[in-house]
């Protein structure tokens, strides 16, 4: 094999792609943290270096002391875009990984009364823990998706994309209308309700029902 690896999609962790997060996707998620109910869907990014693979622990920043779990629907975008028409949408997903969009919620609350962007909440490494790639066919319908989450075998999280406010398809078109999306890119399609705090030492497990599970050590970073 020459010097140039050809790219794989199931390890579009390693692409340097973006990481596009739809928030308050969720009724229950947005009335639990007493946000409105959202009339167009909330955007964040986060960076490549936010990724984090089964096997390294998810560290928590030095500056929270209120770190959160969020599990969550990820959607691999297999073909780039821009202004994706909604009944074009799923011809541009290449499949699926199951994500925890991790977020310091001290600084978020902090960052949201100042009015200030959500950087440091959501995008320090570590916060994007992810799965392993699921290509498309294993998820025949996307919209009828079964997610949870343990802490230390608590069952914190339990929910379904079905209670999703905004489609995938439309997510897909909204995006593309003002972010061009590209192969690799993944986006982030909410959490259900149940979000809590997580400590040093935790052990976070999540699963797709029938699909797969991932675990994750929690380690405070060291100074
Ligand atoms: C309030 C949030 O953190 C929004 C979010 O990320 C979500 O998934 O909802
Ligand atoms: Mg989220």
């Amino acid at each position: 094999m020459g010097a140039m690896a050809a790219r794989n999609i199931s390890r579009f962790w390693e692409w340097g792609r973006k990481i596009i997060c739809v928030g308050r996707n969720y009724a229950d998620h947005a009335k639990e943290l007493k946000n409105a109910i959202p009339t167009e869907p909330v955007l964040f990014l986060k960076p490549p270096t936010a990724y984090v693979r089964e096997g390294s622990p998810i560290l928590v920043p030095l500056y929270t002391s209120n770190l959160h779990h969020e599990v969550e629907l990820g959607v691999v975008i297999g073909k780039g875009g821009t202004s994706i028409l909604q009944s074009d949408a799923m011809d541009h997903v290449a499949g699926y990984a199951l994500c925890l969009d991790m977020t310091a919620r001290d600084i978020q609350d902090e960052c949201k009364s100042k009015g200030l962007p959500w950087t440091m909440a959501k995008a320090f490494n570590t916060s994007c823990p992810v799965s392993e790639f699921i290509p498309k066919e294993n998820i025949p319908d996307p919209s009828k998706v079964k997610l949870w989450l343990k802490v230390n075998d608590q069952l914190r999280q339990s929910g379904c994309t079905s209670q999703m406010i905004f489609s995938i398809p439309y997510l897909i078109s909204y995006i593309s209308d003002f972010i061009t999306l590209e192969e690799g890119d993944l986006i982030l399609t909410g959490t259900p309700k149940g979000v809590s705090a997580v400590q040093d030492h935790d052990e976070l497990q999540a699963g797709i029902e029938d699909i797969l599970t991932m675990t994750f050590k929690v380690n405070r970073q060291e100074l």
